[in-house]
Formats: C-alpha cells, structure tokens, sequence
C-alpha cells in the first residue's frame, strides 16, 4: 500500500529540514575553522599593533614560538569561536534585511535584479555599524588575552598573567573599568566598521557579477574569491581604524593612556610615524582572505538552502 500524501510530505519536510540543520552545523563548524586557522594570524597582527618589542613578523612569530610555543598563538581564541555565529548573524541578517527593505527583492530575486551599489553600500554599512555592539565586548577580551605574553608553563616564582582565561578577563574588567569598560574602545570600531563593512558587501558583489551570468548564482569557486577579496579589500582600509581601536582597548590598563580616537592617532603617529597606520596590514591580508571566503560560502549556501 503506497504511504499517504500527507504522511510523504511530512517525511519529506522532515528530511528537508535534517539536511538543512546538517548544513548550518557543517557551515557553522567551516566558519569556526577558518577562524582557528586563521587565530594565529590574528595575534601576531594584534602584537605588531599595540606593542613596540617586535621588528616584524618573523621577529614576533618566533618571539612568541619560543616565549610561549604554538599555544602563545592561540590565546584568546575561545571568545571569537563562540560569538562568531551570533556575530555573522546580526551581520549578514542586517544587511540582507536592509538590502530587502531598500529594494523590495529577496536573497533569491537579487540575481535577476542585481540591487544597485549604492544599495548594497548602505546596507554593508547599517549592518557593519549594528554589529559592532555585539562584536565590541568579545573583541575587547580577545586583544587583551592575545597581549599576554607570559608562557603557560611558568618558571617558579615568575608573576601569574594579569587574567587566568575570558571570563576572569570579562568580569575583571567589569570590576576595575566598569560596564563601559567592557565597550572600550567600541567608537574606533564603529569609525572601522561603518564604512569598511559597506566596502566589503560591495567588492563581494562586483567581484561576483564580473565573473558571473546575469541571472545566475556564483559557482563555489567564485564565491570562494569573491569572498577572500572582499576581506583582503576591506580590511585593506579597515587596518589605520584596526590598529587605533586595538590600542585604546590596551589603554584600558594604562588609565589615561589617550584622550580619545583622536589624541590616539596623533600621538602614536607623532611616537611611531605614519608607518604605524599599516601595521599588521600583510599578516591580516593573508588571514582575511580564507577566513572571509569560507564566511561568504556560509552565507550564499544558508540562504539558497534556505530557499
Ligand atoms: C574590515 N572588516 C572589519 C571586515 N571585513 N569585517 C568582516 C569580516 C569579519 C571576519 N570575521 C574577519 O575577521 O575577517
């Protein structure tokens, strides 16, 4: 006896919604490995930035290798990993919700009716200035275990780190610098994200429409690439803001280390040179591109499984 149509279509709804679940975790788990791949990039770009004691890359990669071995590459790492979901999300559900308010089309529509650049600039920008007030607080803790230079294994009698892990960290700061503490330095962010997250979505897009069919979706290929220069690209002009922004979250412990975005950028230029404003551009270039081709992956294959 042939199953009944109403007990198919519940199988089938059920199998679909498996492989969707089966989906978001696989790209979810993808997400969370380009960003532990891409960690260790991460804190030797922060180190450059906000410490003096490096010559350069090599110099602060076998710095690190030696003081604190591969795991001084991983510090601080667990914070980034569990908010990346929640942070993408508010992210790309920003802009596409914005970019569906401005133009009236959905994710799948699009393709037929490419939205113009202007539109998806705006909508970059809306959802790059809304994210950075869950991003702030985890940021915020992921800079300052990832400046902790002691090893792991201490020689007896060296001092213990400043924070023993990201919830010591956390509600350290919430006792020594107060809630807003927490949002140290979330205006460089903001001045860093606002305008670089609308460069991001747009240099996604034009790369995706140079190289594809009116009409047609990205092969995964182009979306790979697409995505990767679109990181390299924003973060290409993100990097002055990226490294104001670190260094104020570091003035934390030195109170009144800076005045503001301001008085930061004068004086570490007026300290440092202008060359200050481009630290950690190579080694973030190389991060960003895998970390943000495996995100837009992610996104272009929720959304058509999400149809
Ligand atoms: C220039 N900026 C700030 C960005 N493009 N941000 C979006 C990418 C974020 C990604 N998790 C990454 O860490 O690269």
């Amino acid at each position: 006896m042939s199953p009944r149509p109403h007990a198919c279509l519940t199988q089938h709804l059920v199998w679909r919604r498996l492989q969707r679940g089966q989906l978001e975790f696989l790209w979810s788990l993808a997400g969370a490995l380009g960003l532990v791949l891409g960690h260790p990039f991460d804190t030797v770009k922060v180190r450059l930035q906000t410490q003096t004691t490096y010559r350069g890359i090599i110099d602060c990669m076998v710095k690190t290798y030696r003081h604190e071995s591969l795991l001084g590459f991983f510090k601080g790492m667990s914070f980034p990993i569990a908010s990346i979901a929640m942070v993408n999300s508010v992210l790309f559900g920003v802009y596409s919700n914005t970019l569906l308010a401005l133009t009236a089309t959905s994710h799948r529509e699009r393709r037929a009716q490419p939205p113009s650049y202007i539109h998806v600039f705006i909508a970059g920008c809306i959802g790059g200035f809304v994210q950075v007030y869950c991003l702030a607080p985890f940021d915020l803790i992921k800079v300052r275990l990832q400046n902790q230079t002691e090893p792991r294994a201490r020689p007896p009698g060296s001092p213990p780190p400043r924070y023993r892990g990201p919830v010591h960290c956390a509600v350290s700061i919430f006792q020594e610098e107060g809630p807003r503490g927490l949002f140290r330095g979330a205006w460089a962010l903001t001045l860093r994200d606002t305008p670089t997250m609308g460069i991001y979505f747009v240099t996604y897009e034009w790369l995706c429409r140079q190289s594809t069919r009116d009409g047609q979706d990205p092969s995964p290929a182009r979306v790979l690439v697409a995505g990767g220069f679109a990181g390299i690209a924003s973060w290409a002009v993100a990097t002055p803001l990226d490294v104001i922004k670190s260094r104020l979250q570091m003035a934390g412990l030195k109170r009144g280390a800076y005045r503001g975005v301001l008085d930061c950028m004068v004086s570490s230029a007026r300290q440092e040179g202008l060359g200050v404003f481009f630290r950690g551009l190579t080694i973030n270039s190389a991060r960003a591109f895998p970390v943000n081709a495996v995100t837009f992956l992610s996104y272009e294959y929720l959304l058509r499984s999400w149809g």
